[in-house]
């Protein structure tokens, strides 16, 4: 589904199908570079990050092993509920493995701060970060990222994987909803 296809539910388009193209390849040319020769697992915070690891995945150069865990901590509003529900672990022991995590956003950094204390506590031999899309000036928490994706501003953003409510994450680029598409949100509500 592209921009166009939605129109009148969309504000602005805030990275196009073209630049996450473009970051997604080189990205997968420094990842294939710094794994040769090593065994990789890409573990995929889902649900957000299905497209980015499908993309990321076939553009790397290397055998990649693909695992994933599901993550949930906004539900169907735009701010966090703080707390971190694993939905499904992962199928694997990460036990001396290589592990990159491949996450859609980094908002509050919780969920990746949560993501990369859990690997190591669970004995993996490293633990690397790509995400997609970062929004800095929001973060709580720190967290290392070795391939930084796109700084976005603070504004609550959908498509390719990222969700409203479960909504729009077949948007094949990342955009902001008209303010009135979020106006059905329960400000008392926790998501
Ligand atoms: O940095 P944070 O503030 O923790 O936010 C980032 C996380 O929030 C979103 O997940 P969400 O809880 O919406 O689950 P989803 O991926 O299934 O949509 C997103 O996909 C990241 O995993
Ligand atoms: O801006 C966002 N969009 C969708 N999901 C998110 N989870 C954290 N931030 C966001
Ligand atoms: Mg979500």
């Amino acid at each position: 589904m592209r921009i166009a296809d939605i129109q009148s539910h969309i504000d602005h388009e805030l990275v196009s199908k073209d630049r996450i193209e473009d970051l997604i390849s080189k990205v997968a040319a420094q990842v294939s570079q710094d794994y040769a020769g090593k065994d990789l697992l890409m573990v995929a915070v889902l649900k957000g990050a299905i497209n980015t690891l499908a993309a990321l995945s076939q553009a790397v150069t290397i055998p990649v092993q693909l695992e994933f865990m599901s993550l949930s901590s906004y539900g169907s509003g735009t701010t966090s509920s703080g707390s971190i529900t694993v939905r499904k672990d992962l199928d694997c022991s990460v036990r001396g493995r290589h592990i990159l995590i491949v996450e859609d956003i980094i908002d509050s950094g919780r969920t990746l701060r949560w993501l990369v204390d859990e690997l190591r506590s669970r004995g993996a031999a490293s633990v690397e970060v790509f995400a997609l899309l970062d929004k800095t000036c929001r973060h709580e928490v720190q967290v290392d990222v070795k391939y930084p994706g796109y700084v976005i501003p603070d504004e609550f953003a959908v498509g390719f994987g990222l969700d409203y409510d479960e909504r729009y994450r077949n948007l094949d680029s990342i955009a902001v909803l008209k303010p009135q598409e979020y106006e059905h949100e329960d400000q008392g509500e926790q998501s």
